[in-house]
């Protein structure tokens, strides 16, 4: 179980603070699919970093199963099962596809295994398992190498921040399917932010962060319809300017 207690992030911007997230509470039960979202700006992808161990709060406390884990960066979280999904991800100069996906996996998998991942998330495997990991990739093609890393790493909590970001809507498709497949085949938490609507539907329970805060919390069936209705507000999301459904 993963919980958030009272977690702030303010940074310093030239003469004031300026509080991104402010006293997020919140726990997360093992092996659920969790999506938040919310509007731009929100603090979405600040949390997931927090989350992640690469971004520190400034107040509040992170417990792993009880455990402090507030204190500890990105490789010692990655050690205890969570690991993160670029929103950007990173090229490395002369690591190829299947370098990537066998670090990942922290063994010596097949060719085929390493395939079977990138299959998954819709790339043509004898296209790419060869390919070395730099520019030449587009970045639709990078953040689906980066989920099949995440996969292969097959971590007790899974972060993946806006996965459908800079993918085509025929990749977005399969991507969906990935996600579903995952959601079935559950073998630890995924907690995956997202705008997207197919996303949300297929989450155990979705958290709304707005303006710092985590303004909403609850079932698709509970929340959804709030979002929505909130999507049509001429000034924004009612949701959020209400500060939540109750
Ligand atoms: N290190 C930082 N310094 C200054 N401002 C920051 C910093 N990190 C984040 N912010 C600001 O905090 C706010 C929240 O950013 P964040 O990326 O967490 O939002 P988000 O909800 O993920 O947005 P989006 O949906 O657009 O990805 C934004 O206004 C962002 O510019």
């Amino acid at each position: 179980m993963l919980e958030l207690r009272d977690v702030s992030f303010k940074v310093e911007e030239e003469t004031k603070e300026k509080g991104i997230l402010e006293r997020v509470s919140f726990t997360l039960e093992d092996n659920k699919f969790i999506a938040i979202t919310g509007p731009n700006g929100g603090g979405k992808s600040t949390l997931a970093k927090i989350i992640a161990g690469i971004e520190k709060p400034t107040e509040g406390r992170i417990y792993l199963d009880g455990e402090d884990i507030t204190e500890l960066n990105i490789t010692e979280r990655a050690k205890k099962g969570i690991s993160y999904a670029f929103q950007q991800p990173v090229r490395f100069k002369g690591v190829t596809v299947l370098d990537l996906i066998r670090l990942a996996s922290g063994e010596n998998i097949t060719v085929a295994g390493a395939c079977q991942y990138l299959s998954e998330v819709g790339l043509c495997a004898k296209d790419y398992i060869n390919r070395e990991v730099n520019a030449s990739l587009s970045g639709g093609e990078m953040k689906r190498i980066e989920i099949a890393t995440v996969m292969a790493r097959g971590t007790r909590m899974s972060v993946f921040d806006e996965p459908e970001a800079g993918i085509d809507l025929w990749s977005f498709q399969n991507l969906i399917h990935v996600f579903e497949n995952m959601h079935r085949e559950i073998h630890g938490s995924i907690l995956i932010i997202s705008h997207q609507e197919r996303i949300l539907n297929i989450a155990d329970e979705i958290l709304v962060i707005a303006d710092g805060k985590l303004v909403s919390r609850g079932s698709k069936e509970e929340v959804l319809p709030a979002l929505l209705e909130g999507v049509d507000d001429y000034s924004g999301c009612k949701i959020w300017k209400d500060g939540g459904v109750k």
